[in-house]
């Protein structure tokens, strides 16, 4: 992990955070006062039907959007008042992003997409390929790392983009979708993958439509018109499909 968290503070906090958009002069509230507290090491799924604002939601924790109003802190720092270059900072030193865009840089290799944060947050480079390494092996994307994005199929970047999240160790990953274009077996790489990070004390908060996803989760978070309508703990220990006819242990 990059930098100290802050004693006894929760990674992520929201307070009456609230987003709307302005289309054609008309306000379109998309999020409607949540207030939401993930704790470190906690893997939170945020659900709900299409339109209810999960993704506004997070790319407002990641600094990808601006609040209407309502306060946004990571690790007891309020970030929601940060200029871009800060958010910037905070982006490469703590938090991880994939989201439904890629960008993966096309002239360079999937290794160096990789290995770019790892690098760029001042991981050795020994360290950054010994991490591509091991994350591209999780993925299934061993063979793929001399090849250049645009070579790649739309649900290999799309791996491609979570290994390069996970690159530099975030504290936190926030994910919109991560499983979206992906099919089983491709599903199952990653669940096996956010499971392990999890593991190993990863604070993660996704957003997702796929029940497999949700219940590797230890709470599922819910909106509904930009409010968060249901907060709930998942059971302890559960198995589910993860595809292919596989079985996948979801809690350790
Ligand atoms: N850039 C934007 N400009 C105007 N309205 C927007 C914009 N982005 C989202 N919205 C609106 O905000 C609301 C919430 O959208 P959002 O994408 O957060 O929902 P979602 O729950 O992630 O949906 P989905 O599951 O379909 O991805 C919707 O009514 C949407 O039309």
């Amino acid at each position: 992990m990059t930098t100290a968290s802050e004693a006894g503070q929760p990674a992520i906090r929201t307070v009456n955070l609230v987003k709307i958009y302005q289309t054609g002069g008309l306000p379109v509230p998309a999020v409607r006062g949540v207030d939401l507290r993930v704790e470190p090491g906690e893997f939170v799924a945020v659900m709900g039907p299409s339109g209810s604002g999960k993704s506004t939601l997070v790319h407002m924790l990641g600094g990808l959007d601006t609040r209407t109003s309502g306060e946004i802190w990571v690790e007891g720092r309020r970030v929601d008042t940060l200029n871009e270059s800060a958010w910037a900072v905070l982006r490469r030193q703590q938090i991880g992003f994939v989201f439904q865009f890629f960008n993966l840089v096309d002239n360079m290799t999937v290794a160096d997409n990789v290995e770019l944060p790892a690098l760029l947050a001042g991981t050795t480079p020994r360290h950054a390929r010994e991490r591509r390494e091991y994350l591209l092996g999780e993925l299934g994307l061993a063979d793929k790392a001399d090849s250049a994005p645009a070579q790649l199929s739309g649900g290999e970047q799309q791996r491609v983009a979570l290994a390069r999240a996970l690159a530099n160790q975030p504290r936190v990953l926030l994910a919109d979708e991560p499983t979206g274009n992906l099919d089983s077996r491709n599903t199952r790489d990653v669940l096996r993958l956010l499971g392990e990070v999890h593991r190993q004390g990863q604070t993660i908060v996704l957003v997702t439509h796929d029940g497999r996803v949700a219940g590797l989760a230890d709470r599922v978070v819910t909106l509904l018109d930009g409010q968060i309508v249901d907060d709930g703990a998942v059971a302890p220990r559960r198995r589910t499909r993860g595809g292919a006819g596989d079985v996948v242990e979801l809690r350790s």
